[in-house]
């Protein structure tokens, strides 16, 4: 029985936990859950909870529907075109931001599975965060995935489009972004970039099922196998995510403690023999 518990009250956004499992929703069904800087002030806020709870192991991220003004589903149509100015998308403030892509930043290195749960379109900005996503579960009657980026000159040439070229090769990636047709939930499937196509009313509880079986497994190999699978794709960076968990690793060893107790004592430190294993 899921029991979703609103974690804390947002404009754009819903954020519930159960059971180990967030879920963090867009909340703009009338207009396709499009995103504006608050949108994502808020995601990258609900996303740094969801990574800084220890209790919290998978996140789920959809998108509220359907929407009261047509009946049509959406996970995120991207970017607000109606916020959006000459360098990047206006906030409140009356600044200019592309802060999506910290968000994207955040989903990507977050040492926790992260699942798009795609009730509808995934279009532009939004089909990027489900390509950043760990797994994409999608609808089977409603999901639609597009790529709009260059029809609005606001595209995305890291993950959107370099991974996902990555995920379903250089020439559907190409296909995708270069004629921006719809795709089908079952076609996202085959082409791979969905893990599975799921009845939509069987949607959200499949999600958490998966969720539940991931939160079975042991933590520290999800976050290991999400860094490893990471790391050559992310440079340097990459790198230093992978490493900065097999620090926390050595930490945890007789060696790091002496380290610390040693120089605490001013004294040399005290290792051992026989340790040099192979
Ligand atoms: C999503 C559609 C294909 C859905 O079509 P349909 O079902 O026919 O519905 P509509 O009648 O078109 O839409 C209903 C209603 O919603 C409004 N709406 C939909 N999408 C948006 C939007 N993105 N912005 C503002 N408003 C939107 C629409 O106007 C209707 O309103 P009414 O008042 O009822 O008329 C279709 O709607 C569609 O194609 N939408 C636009 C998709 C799009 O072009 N998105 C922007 C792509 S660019 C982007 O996302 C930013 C990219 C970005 O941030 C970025 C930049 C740099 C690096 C990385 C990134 C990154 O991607 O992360």
């Amino acid at each position: 029985m899921i029991e979703w518990k609103t974690v804390k009250e947002y404009e754009d956004i819903t954020y519930k936990k159960c059971n180990g499992v967030a879920r963090i929703a867009f909340n703009r069904p009338e207009i396709r859950n499009a995103f504006r800087p608050k949108t994502t002030s808020e995601l990258y806020d609900a996303f740094y909870d969801a990574s800084e709870d220890p209790s919290i192991g998978v996140v789920l991220l959809s998108g509220e529907g359907p929407s009261p003004k047509d009946g049509g589903w959406a996970f995120c149509s991207g970017g607000d075109q109606k916020a959006r100015g000459h360098q990047g998308y206006v906030g409140e403030d009356g600044r200019h931001r592309l802060n999506i892509l910290e968000v994207q930043r955040l989903i990507r290195f977050m040492p926790k599975a992260v699942i798009a749960v795609v009730p509808g379109w995934a279009v532009g900005g939004g089909h990027s965060l489900h390509v950043v996503c760990d797994l994409t579960l999608a609808s089977k009657e409603h999901a639609i995935f597009k790529q709009t980026d260059a029809d609005v000159t606001s595209f995305d040439g890291g993950y959107g489009s370099a991974y996902l070229a990555k995920m379903v090769g250089q020439k559907k990636a190409r296909e995708i972004f270069f004629l921006g047709r719809n795709y089908s939930a079952q076609e996202a499937f085959e082409m791979g970039m969905v893990n599975a196509v799921i009845p939509h009313d069987e949607l959200e509880d499949t999600a958490y099922e998966w969720a539940q079986e991931i939160l079975a497994k042991s933590p520290t190999s999800i976050r290991m196998l999400k860094f490893a699978m990471n790391l050559t794709d992310d440079g340097m960076v990459g790198q230093q995510v992978f490493a900065g968990e097999a620090t926390r690793l050595a930490y945890m060893t007789e060696e790091a403690q002496e380290g610390r107790n040693a120089f605490l004592e001013k004294r040399k430190p005290d290792f051992g023999k026989d340790k040099w294993i192979s």
